[in-house]
């Protein structure tokens, strides 16, 4: 479905280069569900707008939905559905008619955009909403607005660019099962980007993580944290004089790696912590140290980050924390111009010149 080398995009903001995208291969097969995932600044909307052929890339070439992106983007924009971080809803239109007149702007008939509007909005749980103004919407159901007006067309491939950022919880689960719901019952194939670790790690089979417009990790959220990551065991001595020594134990048990004290806390990654803890204490015991507490915990895609890195996402973020909203408009800002909101229209700005280098 998406099959991009070496996709690069640069742009020139005051006589600088901004290496936004470096060289991204990328290979997606029908039916994924793929998050890619990483912190502000890292390239995940320059791709997706290079995939969806809103922004030319500098060089590299890629092929979406069959359609090569510089060769065919009407095919490509035929066969993709995008919905941005922006919402695309009007505010004048009602909901149903809303998805009509997108219906329209995709060619259909009358009759073909009225039942597919009817379509879309039993797919979303919208139909009670269909006489309703987007402006008299909570969040999360404009949100599934903007989702079905990016399927008007029944593309293959949905691009979601951060679908749940800004929502509450409660919310974010809900637009998360309906998200679900395309991939299983109409066996739609997915790319979306986050920040939010827990979303990438419990819903998407494929995490892609970004960082600096290079790709740095791709595989199951499972085996990334198992190859890259590790186990954690965090103990506290009873004796607050003893942590170093608890520390230096620590480090010499099998596989032990990354030892860091915070606190009185000693925090070590093992491979395996049901086999470092009893060995751990036994060594303990050993060096006359009492242990006050002891705990493991496995691994979290920010461990993951970290182990690539040497920071946390929330680190790399800039002190904003990677599990709490981050809709801090940054690559709307970049983008506008010849941006649509929600689906990547056929009639809409070419893709050779919608978004433009900064002056
Ligand atoms: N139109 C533009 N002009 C100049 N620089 C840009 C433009 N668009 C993006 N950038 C820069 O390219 C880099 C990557 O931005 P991008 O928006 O792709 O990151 P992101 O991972 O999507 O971030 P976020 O999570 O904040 O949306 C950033 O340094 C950004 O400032």
């Amino acid at each position: 479905m998406i099959h991009a080398r070496g996709l690069t995009r640069r742009f020139t903001v005051k006589r600088k280069v901004v290496e936004a995208v470096r060289g991204l291969d990328l290979d997606v097969e029908q039916g994924q569900l793929v998050a890619f995932l990483g912190p502000n600044g890292a390239g995940k909307s320059t791709s997706l707008r290079m995939l969806t052929t809103l922004l030319p890339p500098t060089s590299g070439t890629a092929t979406v939905a069959g359609r090569d992106i510089a060769a065919d983007p009407d095919g490509v924009r035929a066969r993709i559905g995008y919905v941005g971080q922006n919402s695309g809803a009007g505010e004048q239109f009602r909901a149903g008619d809303e998805l009509v007149a997108q219906g329209y702007a995709y060619g259909l008939t009358r009759r073909e955009a009225r039942r597919r509007a009817a379509e879309v909005m039993d797919m979303l749980d919208l139909t009670p909403l269909a006489a309703r103004r987007p402006s008299t919407m909570s969040g999360g159901q404009r949100r599934r607005l903007d989702i079905a007006l990016g399927l008007i067309h029944r593309p293959p491939l949905l691009f979601l660019d951060e679908p749940t950022t800004g929502l509450d919880p409660h919310t974010r689960a809900d637009v998360w099962r309906h998200i679900l719901r395309l991939r299983e019952q109409y066996g739609m194939t997915l790319f979306l980007t986050t920040h939010y670790l827990e979303e990438a790690d419990t819903m998407a089979e494929r995490v892609v993580v970004i960082d600096h417009g290079r790709v740095i990790a791709d595989g199951t959220a499972a085996r990334l944290k198992a190859d890259l990551a590790g186990d954690r065991v965090t103990l506290t001595a009873q004796e607050p004089g003893d942590t170093a020594r608890a520390a230096a134990t620590a480090g010499r048990i099998f596989g032990a790696d990354r030892v860091e004290t915070e606190g009185g806390a000693v925090r070590v990654r093992v491979p395996r912590a049901e086999a470092a803890l009893p060995e751990l204490l036994r060594a303990l015991e050993g060096e006359g140290v009492r242990v006050a507490t002891a705990e493991t915990a496995r691994p979290t895609l920010d461990d993951v980050f970290l182990a690539l890195t040497g920071r946390t996402l929330r680190e790399a973020e800039g002190g904003g924390t990677a599990d709490t909203a981050l809709a801090d408009g940054t690559a709307d800002a970049a983008g506008t111009a010849g941006t649509p909101g929600t689906a990547a229209q056929p009639t809409a700005a070419p893709a050779a010149a919608p978004e433009g280098d900064r002056a």
